[in-house]
């Protein structure tokens, strides 16, 4: 079977930097796909490469078996694949749920059908109590869950989130966890970007792992994490022995 989203020998330079080398993974529909790596590993340009706001240098990016490749991204957010950004960046001015007004247009002309799909998400995303407040003024973690229901309001079929769990504490980060699951049994394909391996091992079904740009490994989390080379790279060994004793 077709996967959803395959990326083939991806590679990204600016100038002489290699910040993608050759990246090739698939995304299979209904599932999870964590990204990680250290900084300056190359997820947040693949990710632009992948949502067209770069063009890569080479290689190809299928999405539903059509190539997207240098694609403009209002393109291939209207295919379905969709993408939220590290540095969240909402209307400040408009309130919360005209922000995610805002997402629901792409899909729905009328304002009636767009006012229900944007109830929807705000309510899926727990922000009711601040539908009615300025977005600038809500807290980093509020703002990250805005954008989040902002993306959902499209109704995408592939949701691609760049470190939506960044700076949460640890209830928000559960909350997080329960609600990129909950976006999963509504049938959305989710490819997400995470520093927090605690919180991508729960959910993942399959990670990749990027360092300096290349795919240093690609597996179930729990096989990811034992990989001699992405200890190395990147988890190091005391957070290997943590993860183990968690689990045993
Ligand atoms: N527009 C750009 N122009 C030049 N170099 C860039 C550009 N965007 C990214 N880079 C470089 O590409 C490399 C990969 O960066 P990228 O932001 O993709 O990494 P990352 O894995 O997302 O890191 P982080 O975890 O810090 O967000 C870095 O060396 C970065 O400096």
């Amino acid at each position: 079977m077709m996967a959803l989203l395959e990326v083939r020998d991806l590679t990204m330079k600016f100038g002489s930097l290699v910040a993608n080398n050759d990246v090739s993974f698939d995304v299979e529909e209904g599932t999870i796909v964590g990204l990680i790596g250290p900084n300056g590993a190359g997820k947040t340009t693949l990710f632009n490469c992948i949502s067209g706001v770069y063009k890569p240098t080479s290689g190809k990016i299928f999405y539903d078996g059509v190539d997207i490749t240098k694609w403009p991204p209002h393109k291939v957010a209207r295919l379905g694949a969709v993408r939220t950004f590290q540095i969240v960046r909402p209307l400040n001015d408009m309130s919360v749920i005209d922000n995610i007004l805002v997402g629901a247009f792409l899909r729905n002309a009328s304002i009636d059908a767009a006012l229900d799909v944007a109830e929807a998400c705000l309510k899926m995303c727990h922000l009711e109590d601040h539908r009615n407040k300025r977005a600038g003024s809500l807290t980093i973690g509020l703002k990250k869950r805005l954008e989040l229901a902002r993306a959902l309001a499209t109704q995408p079929r592939l949701l691609m989130l760049d470190e939506v769990m960044a700076g949460l504490t640890g209830t928000e980060l559960k909350e997080a966890v329960d609600l990129l699951r909950n976006i999963k049994t509504k049938g959305v394909t989710l490819l997400v970007v995470e520093h927090i391996m605690e919180a991508l091992m729960p959910l993942a079904d399959k990670v990749v792992v990027l360092d300096g740009g290349v795919k240093i490994a690609e597996g179930p989390p729990s096989e990811v994490v034992q990989n001699e080379r992405v200890i190395a790279a990147y988890l190091g060994e005391k957070f290997s022995n943590r993860l183990r004793e968690m689990k045993a």
